[in-house]
């Protein structure tokens, strides 16, 4: 089956969560498929292993572990953890936004990005694109080079792909 069609088949829309009117994406039906899982993820590192020369893979609290760090570990490159508010220790660079439902900040330790590394930033939905261009804004600032952004699931409804400013952006699956 195409990966896009798998992926459409165990992504199950929750109504109203967590808030009225917001239509949840839930990946877990997904998660806990391994061969699925798998499939992503190796969709994933093709994606970068296309673009070339990725140092580091960027992911963000709390999906954007589940979906980034395999990669990097299918990749056999490091992993930065972009963490919600008050989660790493130390100076930190912060960035906040708002998303479909409320608002957020989420931060990074600079020297987790040596000067002039490519970033691959992955996280498994697009949606407003609030946490996504936070996060490629926090990398350039600390000196990395976001080489693009890949996506399980992009909501098109939504303008998260002209919030990231011409970066590259890759998606496995597209809703409306
Ligand atoms: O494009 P946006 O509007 O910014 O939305 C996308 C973000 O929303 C979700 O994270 P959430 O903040 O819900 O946190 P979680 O990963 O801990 O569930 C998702 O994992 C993305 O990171
Ligand atoms: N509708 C949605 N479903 C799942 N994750 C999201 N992150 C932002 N919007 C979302």
């Amino acid at each position: 089956m195409v990966l896009s069609d798998l992926c459409a088949r165990l992504i199950r829309d929750v109504p109203d969560y967590p808030e009225p009117g917001v239509v949840f994406k839930d990946i877990t039906p997904l998660l806990v498929n391994g061969p699925a899982f798998a499939a992503v993820i190796k969709h994933l590192a093709d994606i970068a292993r296309a673009a070339g020369g990725i140092d580091l893979v960027a992911g963000m609290e709390a999906r954007g572990f589940i979906i980034g760090a395999p990669v990097a570990t299918e990749l056999g490159i490091g992993f930065v953890p972009v963490r919600k508010a008050g989660k790493l220790p130390g100076v930190t660079m912060e960035a906040s936004y708002d998303l479909e439902y409320g608002s957020a900040t989420v931060e990074l330790l600079p020297d987790t990005i040596a000067p002039g590394s490519r970033v691959l930033i992955v996280d498994d939905v697009l949606a407003t694109g609030g946490t996504a261009a936070a996060t490629a804004s926090l990398i350039e600032q600390a000196g990395g080079i976001v080489v693009g952004l890949a996506f399980l699931l992009e909501l098109t409804f939504l303008p998260g792909r002209s919030r990231l400013a011409g970066r590259p952006v890759d998606v496995i699956l597209s809703v409306d």
